[in-house]
């Protein structure tokens, strides 16, 4: 491999299945070398994690890069979202992590939206309803299950922050992940006394809001990282604003990101504040705004489904009147955290692939009937989807995405998007240049743009119309207690 033409950058995504690292040459944007180890989350009622984890997946992944991440230069680090990492005064995790896709806080939301002014108070004062995956619903589930985790609690931080503090030795956390607490005021971007007085979280425990552009720290002295101690480390960010990053999104372009999560998202210059809940009103990396909706169930959900029925995920044949809502985790996008998945309309001539088509369908309804949200009136409707995450790659994902939109779809020939954007971050970093406008320059979003076809209204229609008939049964769920 031929030499770099500028120094060299790392940016990690560590998100909920794995972490992986890139090592980039910030001149160009080629990866040099790249790593990846995975991590488990458990199954059951919670979706937990130990952070202790995700620093040795980082380690080994970085390990796997060699010596090229020795001689990196800057460092970035983008996360999943809204996890509660609560340490103890050593900086050891007080228990795990709860994580973004645990749905055990959803009374918790409905109570705090109750207790402080409704649906319209929050999304005005922090963009967005807090769902079970906001930070402050799961800090007010340990204050009820687990006071004493609480009270050994010294510090408060989120997936990314937790990995950046052990590099740099400080707490600090970025405006965009901050967005995604439910603690942070998107109007005067500053923590929120009210809100944080409310579910009794003292201030001191959160980590410094480092502005973008700005560096957090350095490297520490480390034994087991493939560091250089001096190494200047970036504020980093939540895995989706990273990856608006790592595309180099310009206002109004959509975005689907088809992972553990499936998300839609744009960049906005408008502060949004969607009362309905559907859009989450983060910020993004810069200095803008991502207005996003996710959905609990995207590539996992459809994957099970095929494990079930015994198919590869890519023999899917075209349905014929088969619904399938895939709310095997409940449902953030609609707000259904109690539903389980609900199948309706099999027939004895129904087939596996059709079952497994109408799955693909269910997930990517749920992600398009946001988009619209997300999207505001400046966004070009013609505009091509930009395809990304791990789905992104499959034939099957690609079509559903194409027949349900009508839209043309981009896919990125760049894997890593969210560990390209923290790079790009830390390329930022050194040149001083506008992380976005770096990737622009590395040409990250390029790749094969496929036809728009046209819309599949019928199917559209059918699944909504099934998720409206059932509408009692999703939102009990389960659980006849
Ligand atoms: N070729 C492929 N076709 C379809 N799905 C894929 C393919 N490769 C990976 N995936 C899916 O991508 C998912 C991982 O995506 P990724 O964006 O890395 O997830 P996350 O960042 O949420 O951990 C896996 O759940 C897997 O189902
Ligand atoms: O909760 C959200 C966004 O609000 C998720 O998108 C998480 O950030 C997890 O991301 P992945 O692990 O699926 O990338």
């Amino acid at each position: 491999m031929s030499a770099a033409e500028g120094p060299l950058v790392v940016g990690v995504d560590t998100s909920t299945q794995s972490t992986k690292a890139l090592v980039v040459d910030a001149a160009t944007g080629r990866v040099v070398a790249s790593g990846q180890a995975p991590h488990t989350v458990t199954s059951g009622a919670g979706r937990e994690s130990d952070p202790r984890q995700w620093w040795d997946a980082l380690t080994q992944a970085l390990r796997q890069c060699g010596q090229a991440a020795h001689e990196a230069a800057a460092v970035s680090i983008g996360g999943q979202q809204h996890g509660l990492v609560t340490l103890d005064a050593h900086g050891e995790p007080v228990r795990p992590a709860l994580l973004w896709n645990d749905v055990r806080s959803a009374p918790q939301a409905h109570r705090l939206t109750e207790e402080l002014g409704g649906t319209k108070f929050w999304a005005e004062r922090t963009g967005s309803v807090p769902a079970a995956s906001f930070t402050v619903t799961k800090w007010a589930w340990l204050a009820e299950h687990e006071p004493e985790a609480v009270r050994a609690a010294r510090a408060v931080r989120l997936p990314h922050d937790y990995l950046t503090e052990r590099l740099t030795g400080q707490g600090t956390t970025d405006r965009g992940d901050a967005s995604g607490t439910g603690w942070w005021a998107s109007g005067t971007e500053a923590y929120d006394e009210e809100i944080l007085a409310h579910v009794g979280l003292d201030p001191a425990l959160l980590p410094r809001v480092v502005r973008p552009g700005e560096v957090a720290g350095t490297v520490r002295e480390s034994h087991d990282l493939p560091f250089s101690k001096g190494t200047l480390v970036a504020c980093g960010t939540g895995d989706n604003a990273a990856a608006a990053l790592g595309l180099g999104i310009r206002p109004g372009t959509p975005v689907m990101s088809l992972g553990t999560s499936g998300t839609v998202y744009t960049v906005s210059r408008r502060r949004p504040a969607d009362p309905t809940g559907t859009v989450a009103g983060f910020a993004d990396a810069r200095g803008d705004w991502l207005p996003l909706a996710c959905t609990l169930n995207c590539t996992l959900a459809v994957d099970r489904v095929a494990t079930l029925l015994g198919l590869d995920r890519e023999a899917v044949q075209p349905g014929d009147g088969v619904t399938l809502l895939p709310f095997l985790d409940g449902e953030r996008t609609p707000n259904l955290p109690h539903a389980s998945g609900l199948l309706h309309g099999l027939r004895h001539d129904t087939t596996g692939g059709q079952l497994l088509q109408a799955a693909y369908d269910g997930a990517v309804h749920s992600l398009l009937g946001a988009l619209d949200r997300v999207l505001d009136e400046d966004a070009d409707p013609s505009a091509p989807l930009l395809l990304i995450g791990g789905g992104a790659r499959g034939a099957a994902w690609q079509r559903t995405v194409r027949r349900l939109s009508g839209r043309p779809v981009q896919v990125p020939e760049a894997r890593e998007l969210v560990a390209l954007g923290a790079a790009a971050q830390a390329a930022g970093l050194l040149t001083g240049e506008d992380p976005a406008a770096v990737a622009r320059r590395w040409d990250t979003a390029a790749g094969p743009v496929l036809e728009a076809v046209e819309r599949d209204e019928e199917t559209l229609a059918r699944i909504a119309g099934v998720l409206s008939d059932a509408a009692p049964l999703l939102e009990r769920g389960t659980d006849t207690a």
